[in-house]
């Protein structure tokens, strides 16, 4: 699913008033319609209904949400805030046929003063700003906004929290946004919902359909897209009766060192449930009989060093490389990873303390061959690309990082994103809480070298493999719940994961 800006939804509205065709006051009418439709499932009538409008089409949605409402068996209130003396034709419009319909009381608003007292069981439905909201709320609408989030009444936005914008915050005013219990966005998200600070004001969020046009939505580009498993399942290399494990590649991970030995032995078996056809694990001397036992099915190559990686094996054979699940930092490491950096001709996965070992060395950056893959959690992305105040601000440093250094860079948590070299960038949606937990990104680093390994290219594998990643878990927590959840949780349930996203 692609995620547009505001403005280019703008454009997209136009497009389709224009082409479908169809008047913009009856698209406003068939967005609330589908609002309407959502509030009746959720909130079936008789309920109070307080709905606070603003001086564009946001509000314009909210009169004619109200008036449908009204005639629904709904008790319904509606505060217009005279924000301006400039108010949308199409809210304008809708705000006549309310006062000769007349079966719903109206107030204007001019200050807090006539505020209403929103009670727990009350819908309060948020239409002051939308995606027009071209500044921070001030004046009286902040206080209003206020007097809302001070509020312990179901809070539904329509389109996006009024205060939020709708990509950059970095200079918003984080005091004056509706905190809503739901957001209900037209056609697509907003990039602002996938971010996890965001959290707070959007709530949890649907996506309401309004049917704009289907032929500019697939021409215009965006940077920005939710992969979905149409996609991802379209990217999967089909398995052939005469293949045999050559074809599917010989990956080489090193990783473990002494006491993290379970963090190759994870992402040793990862790779081995995602269809890599051999894999040879690196690892220091003390982990052989541990790895032999517990990973029958991957072949050894013992560094000379009994606790470190210091030394890795000779590297034509290898169709993939990753490196950092457990290693650690030590000097002999680093001396290590420059020698791999300068060598690898393949593309390379970079994880954990191999990121960490590249930041402390800015220099070798120069150094990381193209087509690699990099895999940080936020700590590690700091260290690596520097600090940001804000997500929207991150995800632009990441875009840069990846385009300059021709690179894949993926930054984990919920929505990973992923940021490939030619300026995309994908969020994954799927996933859950339980898998913030130990040995949970060993296994992500496992899968993505299985797929490198087989001969996808590098932004194919990270996006197949953060997908069926984030589905090993959640078909694990449909079993064991999120608090129980482990990293070998993940592994066991990537059978079900591949089968279903093969369906
Ligand atoms: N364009 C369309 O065809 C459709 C638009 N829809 C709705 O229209 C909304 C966008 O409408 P608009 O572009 O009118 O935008 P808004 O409804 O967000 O309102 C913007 C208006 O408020 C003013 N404004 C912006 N920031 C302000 C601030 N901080 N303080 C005071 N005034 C401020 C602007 O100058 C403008 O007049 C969407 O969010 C959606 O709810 C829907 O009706 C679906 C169809
Ligand atoms: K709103």
């Amino acid at each position: 699913m692609k995620i547009f800006t505001a403005k280019q939804v703008a454009e997209i509205d136009a497009y389709t008033i224009i082409n479908e065709p169809i008047s913009s006051i009856d698209l406003m009418e068939r967005a609330a319609g589908e609002i309407y439709k959502w509030i009746t499932d959720r909130f079936p009538a008789p309920q109070n209904c307080k709905i606070f409008v603003g001086p564009g089409n946001n509000g314009g949605d909210g009169l004619a949400l109200a008036r449908m409402l009204a005639g629904g068996n709904y008790s319904v209130e509606v505060f217009v805030l005279q924000i301006s003396d400039k108010i949308s034709a199409d809210a304008e419009a809708n705000l006549e046929c309310i006062r000769i319909l007349n079966t719903l009381d109206l107030y204007e608003m001019t200050s807090i003063d006539s505020m209403p007292w929103l009670f727990k069981d009350d819908i309060v439905i948020d239409a002051i700003f939308g995606s027009g909201l071209s500044r921070p709320i001030e004046g009286f609408a902040l206080d209003v906004v206020n007097a809302i989030n001070a509020s312990d009444a179901n809070v539904v936005a329509i389109d996006i929290p009024s205060g939020l914008m709708a990509e950059d915050n970095s200079k918003n005013n984080l005091r004056g946004i509706v905190r809503a219990d739901f957001t209900l966005s037209f056609q697509f998200p907003k990039l602002a919902f996938l971010f996890p600070e965001n959290e707070i004001y959007v709530g949890e969020w649907e996506i309401i359909s309004i049917g704009l046009h289907p032929d500019i939505i697939s021409s215009k580009t965006t940077a920005y897209k939710v992969l979905s498993k149409e996609f991802v399942k379209s990217l999967l290399m089909p398995r052939k009766k005469f293949d045999h494990k050559g074809t599917y590649g010989h990956g080489l991970l090193i990783s473990g060192s002494y006491g993290k030995m379970g963090a190759a032995i994870l992402a040793s078996r990862a790779s081995l449930r995602s269809g890599i056809g051999l894999l040879t694990s690196h690892i220091p001397r003390l982990g052989y009989q541990i790895m032999q036992t517990a990973v029958p099915e991957a072949m050894v190559s013992i560094d000379r060093s009994d606790i470190i990686f210091t030394e890795y094996p000779e590297l034509s054979q290898f169709k993939a490389v990753a490196i950092g699940p457990g290693i650690d930092k030590k000097q002999n490491s680093f001396r290590a990873i420059v020698n791999l950096l300068k060598e690898v001709k393949v593309p390379l996965v970079i994880d954990a303390d191999a990121i960490n070992i590249i930041s402390e060395h800015p220099e070798l950056k120069k150094e990381l061959p193209m087509g690699s893959i990099f895999t940080p959690h936020v700590r590690e992305f700091e260290r690596l690309v520097g600090k940001s105040g804000d997500s929207y601000t991150r995800n632009c440093m990441q875009r840069e990082f990846a385009k300059a250094h021709g690179l894949t860079l993926m930054l984990k948590g919920a929505y990973t994103a992923i940021c490939c070299p030619e300026g995309s960038c994908y969020f994954n949606p799927t996933g859950n809480p339980g898998m913030a937990t130990a040995g949970s990104g060993d296994v992500l680093t496992g899968i993505i070298l299985s797929l490198l390994s087989q001969g996808y290219s590098s932004h194919i594998a990270a996006i197949i493999g953060a997908y069926l990643h984030g589905l090993a878990g959640d078909l694990a927590s449909v079993d064991v719940g999120v608090e129980a959840l482990t990293a070998s949780d993940i592994i066991d349930y990537l059978p079900k994961a591949w089968l279903y996203l093969k369906k």
